[in-house]
C-alpha cells in the first residue's frame, strides 16, 4: 500500500492542498495563505468531497485569523471572511459543521483553533477506518460469504476526498486488505471525472482491480449481473435518510433496487444533517454551464445551447440500503432513519 495520502494539510502558516485539478497527470500542491485563496481553491475543486472540503473549511478559520492579524482586520472582517469560507459550497454541510465548530474557538486564540482543526481532520480518519470495519463487515454478511466482490462507486470517496482514507472507496480498501474484492466499476463521473481521474488514480495507488466505465453504462452494468453491491459517498443526508451525492447517483440507486442488491452510502455522521428533514430542503449546487456545454475549454455543444449543470442528486431514503457510519450501519430503506437513530 503507497503512504497515506494528506488531501489537506496545515503547514504552520499556511494550507497546503494537493491540487485534484491537475491529477492524475501532475501531483502539485497549492498553498493556501487567505480567504480569498481557499475561497477559490473550494469552488474551483482544487479540494473536493464534502470531507475534505469540511477539513479545509476547519483550517480556514485559523488562516482567516492569521491574515486578520497580518492585515488588522476588525472583529467583523474576521467573521465576514469565515463566512465566505463556510459559504464557498452550498450542498456539503461537513463545510458549514467544521466551520462552524472551529469558529466557536475563535477567542481562545490561534493555538486553540488549530487544536480544535486538527482534531476534525484526526476524528475524520478515525470515522473513516471505522467505516471501512462496518461497511466491510456487512457486505460480507449479507452479500459475500467470503468470495470476493463486484462492486460499483460513483465520483471520488477515497483519501482525496476526505482528511484520509475514504468513506466509500474506504470500505473497498477494507475489503481490498481482506482479499475480498473482485473487480471496482468506477463511474467517470461526468462532468468533471472524479471518477476517471481521482477514483481510477487511487485505485491504481491501492492495486485494487477496477475499470471505469461511462456514468451511463452504471444501470447496465447492474441489470446485467456484474455487480453484487453498488457504494457511494454523501454530501447531505437529510432526517429521513434522503441523501445528495454527485450528480448520477440517484440513476444508480435506482437500478440497484431493480436489480434486488444493496445499495450503501458511506458517510460520517458529521455528513447527516439532522436539522434538514428530507431530501426536498438540500441545497443543490448549481455549477457553471461551461462545465457541460465544452470540453477540455473547447466548445461542443451548438453555440445556441444552454447548459444544465447541478453538482448533486437526491436518492430518495426508501433507495437507500445501508447508511454506513462511524457507529455502525442504519439500513435505512427497512425503516431505521437516521433522524431517530443518531438523533
Ligand atoms: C467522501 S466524499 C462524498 C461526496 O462528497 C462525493 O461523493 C461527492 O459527491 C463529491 O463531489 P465534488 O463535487 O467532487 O466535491
Amino acid at each position: 500500500m503507497s503512504q497515506e495520502l494528506r488531501a489537506v494539510e496545515w503547514t504552520g502558516d499556511a494550507l497546503a492542498l494537493i491540487d485534484q485539478t491537475a491529477l492524475p497527470h501532475r501531483t502539485e500542491t497549492l498553498r493556501v495563505r487567505d480567504v480569498d485563496g481557499l475561497v477559490d481553491a473550494i469552488q474551483r475543486l482544487v479540494v473536493r468531497g464534502a470531507p475534505a472540503i469540511g477539513a479545509a473549511g476547519a483550517y480556514g478559520v485559523a488562516l482567516a485569523l492569521l491574515q486578520a492579524e497580518r492585515e488588522h482586520w476588525d472583529g467583523e472582517r474576521l467573521r465576514a471572511g469565515i463566512a465566505r469560507i463556510r459559504a464557498a459550497r452550498p450542498t456539503a454541510v461537513n463545510l458549514m459543521v467544521c466551520v462552524d465548530r472551529v469558529a466557536a474557538r475563535l477567542d481562545d486564540g490561534l493555538d486553540a483553533v488549530l487544536a480544535e482543526a486538527d482534531a476534525v481532520q484526526r476524528e475524520d480518519v478515525e470515522a473513516n477506518r471505522a467505516m471501512g470495519v462496518h461497511g466491510a463487515d456487512w457486505l460480507i454478511e449479507r452479500v459475500a460469504e467470503d468470495r470476493p466482490l463486484r462492486l460499483l462507486t460513483h465520483c471520488n470517496t477515497g483519501a482525496l476526498a476526505t482528511a484520509g482514507w475514504g468513506t466509500a472507496l474506504g470500505v473497498i480498501r477494507e475489503l481490498h486488505a481482506r482479499g475480498l474484492v473482485e473487480l471496482v466499476h468506477a463511474d467517470e463521473t461526468r462532468p468533471l471525472l472524479q471518477g476517471s481521474r481521482l477514483t481510477a488514480w487511487e485505485l491504481v495507488q491501492e492495486g485494487i482491480p477496477h475499470r471505469v466505465q461511462a456514468d451511463g453504462a452504471a444501470a447496465g452494468t447492474i441489470l446485467r449481473g456484474e455487480v453484487d453491491a453498488a457504494i457511494v459517498g454523501a454530501d447531505r443526508i437529510a432526517a429521513n435518510g434522503d441523501t445528495a451525492n454527485k450528480v448520477g447517483t440517484v440513476g444508480i440507486a435506482l437500478a440497484c433496487a431493480d436489480a434486488g442488491i444493496p445499495f450503501l452510502v458511506a458517510a460520517p455522521t458529521t455528513t447527516v444533517d439532522l436539522a434538514t428533514p428530507d431530501g426536498s430542503a438540500i441545497h443543490i449546487e448549481l455549477r457553471g454551464e461551461n462545465e457541460v456545454l465544452e470540453w477540455g475549454g473547447v466548445r461542443t455543444a451548438p453555440a445556441e445551447s444552454r447548459g444544465h449543470n447541478p453538482a448533486f442528486d437526491v436518492t430518495p431514503g426508501r433507495l437507500v440500503t445501508g447508511l454506513v457510519t462511524e457507529r455502525g450501519v442504519l439500513e435505512v430503506s427497512a425503516g431505521e432513519l437516521p433522524g431517530e437513530r443518531l438523533a
